[in-house]
């Protein structure tokens, strides 16, 4: 097979940047496209260049469109506007779509849903081998827990996130609740500030601290009585992220129309 065409979205972006380090080193992969915002000052700089690596040819625009025509497939990593603005885009291509935006509002999820009858997306707050089986965990001690285990999800970032809890921080949760059998909506627990009052049994807690250049670190912590338990994961370099998201590409190439998780791509979506 021929190598798979990857535009990565964001590219100016911090994951940009490490997605197109990422490229350069995998086999089986090329950089077809740069994708970045209308009216970036970064339009017309060189990919390469900007990831710290030899110039490619590859000049940063913000036109989706045109630089899809010859493409495979569009790694993602972006803010939600122009995550689902992409979407449609890449659907209609026919374009194997990696979203790790987080941020993503319940309308924003519903929108990408909406086209995997026909499109191949693989999606998640997280592409690390290590914070998905950390979700599996999580899932199979909630369940074995009950509800005098209170559940704690911490999450640290550098100080440039914008977004809070972290994507990972919620699919955590949701591990958690799944695991309980319980909806997250209905059982969360964000942004305690001032009387708070008791906490309320079966919530499922969420704190954000944010500082320096924290790639990112995750902890699920389930408070019962006269015990701790706290499982976790330290991220110590966003490479991790770039690596998972490109192995997630070549896994979805040829794949049918569907909505995938990385714990398809990583064979854990059974555990
Ligand atoms: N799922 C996972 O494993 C991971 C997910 N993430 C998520 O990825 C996202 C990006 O993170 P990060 O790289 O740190 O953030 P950055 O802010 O460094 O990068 C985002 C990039 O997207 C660009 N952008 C904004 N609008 C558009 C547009 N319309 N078209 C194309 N590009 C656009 C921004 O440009 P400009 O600055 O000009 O606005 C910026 O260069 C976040 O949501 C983060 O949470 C991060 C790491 C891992
Ligand atoms: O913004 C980041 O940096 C990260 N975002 C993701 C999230 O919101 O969980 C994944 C990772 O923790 C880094």
């Amino acid at each position: 097979m021929s190598d798979m065409r990857l535009i990565v979205a964001g590219a100016g972006g911090r994951m940009g940047r490490a997605l197109a380090r990422a490229i350069a080193d995998t086999e089986g992969a090329v950089l077809a496209g740069a994708l970045e915002a209308p009216g970036s000052e970064l339009l017309g700089k060189d990919a390469g260049v900007l990831a710290g690596l030899p110039a490619n040819g590859i000049k940063l625009s913000a036109d989706l469109w045109a630089m899809s025509k010859d493409a495979d497939g569009i790694l993602d990593f972006t803010v939600p506007a122009a995550t689902i603005a992409n979407v449609a885009i890449a659907a209609e291509r026919g374009i194997v779509h990696i979203i790790g935006t987080t941020g993503l509002s319940a309308s924003d999820n519903a929108v990408i849903k909406s086209v995997t009858n026909r499109a191949v997306v693989v999606q998640s707050g997280n592409m690390s081998l290590g914070v998905n089986l950390l979700a599996a965990v999580v899932k199979r001690v909630a369940k074995a827990l009950d509800e005098s285990f209170d559940i704690e999800v911490v999450e640290t970032h550098h100080r440039m996130k914008i977004d809070a809890p972290s994507g990972t921080a919620l699919m955590l949760g949701q591990a958690a609740a799944a695991g309980r059998g319980i909806s997250l909506d209905e059982h969360s627990d964000r942004g305690r500030d001032g009387i708070t009052g008791a906490r309320k049994p079966g919530d499922i807690g969420f704190a954000s601290l944010r500082g320096g250049t924290v790639a990112g670190e995750h902890s699920v912590t389930f408070l019962g009585p006269f015990e701790r338990l706290t499982l976790s994961h330290l991220a110590e370099d966003r490479m991790l992220f770039a690596h998972g998201a490109l192995k997630a590409a070549l896994w979805a190439h040829g794949k049918k129309p569907g909505h995938y998780s990385m714990a398809d791509v990583l064979g854990l979506a059974d555990i």
